[in-house]
């Protein structure tokens, strides 16, 4: 029999395990010595653990280790280092702020931080309802997050990201999800900060021309009523649009970009979501044993393949400026960026990167948005036809031209009910996040040490009756009542963070491609509205979310009938 030997002990007791293919021989030496005896000599527990004691111990721990086998035995090591590092870990929070999410004072913290992975809502509600003016403490795998009230808002807000950072407060375990890029330069945000968002309705004109092209290919047009995978759709459409904007044509019409843009999303977040389970000491290991992040690796080659030739078109056609062969090129945001990044952000892998990265921050978070609102109308169905109304009013007003510019601002209820619709399906359940680069402390002296995570529960804070009176009630005109009551109707919009609102976060570091966002779901959803009538299939209703951490997502399984209209 094959057998290999691990040295054991610290070398003045030899001891050694025999393994073999199935299972694990101990082979203790001194062998009429015992291992404990061995351990325990000149040690204070010799004093409560007679010889006797010590050798019943010995026998019955060597019994169990005999019983297992290899991988069972590397499992349970690769447990207790899991184990271990939890407790030893350093982890700062809020000072004096209280832990929650324990059933008792003696559940052990692994138990709190895997109940944390499913059941996040619970805790982060029961959370909210005990300590809502004060902050509190939860319990992930990787990380503790100090949860703050809202009352902290207005201060929080004017921290400089260097020294309150979101970026750096992501969930991606940068450093081997080749994300690292993002925290080392903030290209990605300048250009829909100084681009995009400036000329929003442009951008929507042009992403519209894709969802044009992508219609007929992308959403089922069936006759009768034909049970459909409407997140799928979304996902795609969404992926043409962005691709569109970000790319220029020919890549948005390139299958293997769109494929890539919406499997880069699932890959980062099924490796970041793995790895977080992990100390930060294993992630050199296990990151080897993750199959999603060779899938991202993969991905980020097929970025590179494609993105190489759109940034070297760029550069000929900066060269051929004012020659007699000047080539005309999209309006696109890499062209955007390309001018406007440093030598090291222009380099093909970082820039393939960050295009991939813009990809996993846009296309999920808006077509789950779109999913959310039909899966909501078809639980509400009476909401149907004013939306429709809304749409038809709106394309009469703007003679059928809809430009981004003109239907935008009009299409108040569909905002309306979008605000509400996130209200019971946000996309995450702390918002914003942010991580403590310095010691910090609030004008009211609470302490916040370098390293502390910080969030708010944004959710709870939507559906505080204080902020949503009746909250369990579905009330899509809440914000349009709000805004025209008040005569505030600039205010209370989709995509305005506010202290109340914070889904797309808060302050300067809120999400910037929100406005977009909120363009593109109005855009797909009031042609489908105008074209198609949905209902659930025989016997079903609301999907139920699904919950990995904070994050939110509706299921994947859903599906929906839908028809032309008639
Ligand atoms: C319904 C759709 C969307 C939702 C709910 C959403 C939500 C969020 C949230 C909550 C944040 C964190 C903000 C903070 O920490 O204060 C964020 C960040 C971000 N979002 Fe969005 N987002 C959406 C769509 C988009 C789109 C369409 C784009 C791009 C066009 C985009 C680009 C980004 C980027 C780049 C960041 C990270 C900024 C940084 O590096 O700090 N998002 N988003």
């Amino acid at each position: 029999m094959e057998t290999s030997r691990l040295l054991f002990g610290d070398g003045s007791m030899l001891s050694y395990l025999h393994l073999n293919s199935s299972h694990i021989n101990l082979n203790f030496l001194p062998k009429n010595g015992s291992i404990l005896s061995s351990l325990y000599q000149n040690r204070p527990y010799t004093q409560f653990l007679d010889q006797e004691n010590l050798i019943l111990i010995e026998s019955i721990a060597t019994g169990f280790l005999n019983s297992l086998t290899y991988s069972q035995f590397i499992g349970i090591l690769f447990c207790a280092g899991i184990f271990f590092s939890q407790i030893l870990s350093k982890r700062p929070k809020v000072v004096n702020a209280p832990y929650h999410g324990y059933r008792s004072r003696f559940e052990p913290t692994f138990f709190v931080q895997s109940r944390y992975v499913l059941n996040a809502k619970n805790i982060i509600a029961s959370g909210y309802k005990k300590y809502k003016d004060t902050p509190f403490v939860i319990r992930r795998y990787d990380t503790d997050i100090s949860v703050l009230p809202k009352k902290y808002l207005d201060e929080i807000r004017l921290y400089p990201v260097a020294k309150l950072s979101g970026v750096k407060a992501q969930n991606l375990v940068n450093k081997y999800t080749y994300t690292t890029l993002m925290i080392e330069s903030n290209l990605h945000f300048r250009v829909l900060q100084n681009k995009l968002t400036p000329n929003l309705t442009t951008y929507l004109d042009i992403a519209k021309e894709e969802l044009e092209y992508g219609w007929p290919i992308d959403v089922a047009q069936p006759e009768e009523w034909t049970e459909v995978d409407i997140q799928d759709m979304m996902r795609m459409l969404v992926a043409r649009m962005s691709a569109k904007i970000f790319l220029g044509y020919p890549a948005c019409r390139d299958e293997e970009w769109l494929r890539t843009s919406i499997d880069f999303s699932i890959n980062m977040f099924a490796t970041a979501f793995m790895l977080r389970m992990f100390p930060p000491w294993m992630h050199p290991v296990v990151a080897h044993l993750v199959p999603t992040r060779y899938r991202l690796k993969k991905n980020l080659r097929t970025a590179r393949k494609i993105i190489g030739p759109l940034m070297e078109k760029h550069q000929k056609a900066l060269a051929s400026k004012g020659t007699d062969d000047e080539i005309e090129e999209d309006d696109t945001l890499l062209n955007w960026m390309m001018d406007n990044g440093n030598e090291k952000e222009n380099k093909l892998p970082e820039m393939a990167a960050r295009q991939s990265v813009l990809t996993l921050a846009s296309i999920h978070t808006t077509s789950m948005g779109i999913a959310n609102m039909l899966f909501d109308l078809c639980a509400h169905p009476k909401w149907f036809e004013p939306l429709r109304q809304e749409v038809i009013e709106v394309l009469a007003e703007t003679k059928g031209q809809m430009k981004a510019k003109e239907w935008l601002p009009r299409l108040e209820k569909m905002d309306s009910f979008f605000v509400e619709s996130q209200r019971f399906n946000p996309p995450i359940l702390l918002a914003p996040q942010r991580l403590a680069v310095v010691d910090i402390t609030l004008k009211d002296g609470t302490r916040i040490p370098k390293g502390t995570r910080l969030a708010c529960a944004n959710s709870e804070i939507l559906n505080d009756p204080s902020v949503t009176p009746n909250p369990e009630a579905f009330d899509p005109m809440r914000s349009y009542r709000k805004r025209h009551e008040t005569g505030e109707l600039n205010k209370h919009l989709a995509g305005q963070p506010d202290k109340d609102n914070l889904s797309f976060g808060h302050g300067k570091q809120a999400c910037p491609g929100r406005y977009f966002a909120v363009g593109e779901i109005k855009m797909i959803l009031a042609r489908l509205l105008l074209e198609f009538e949905f209902k659930y299939p025989e016997g079903k209703s609301r999907p139920k979310n699904f919950y990995a951490d904070e994050n939110v997502f509706p299921d994947p399984r859903a599906r929906l009938m839908m028809r032309k209209r008639r």
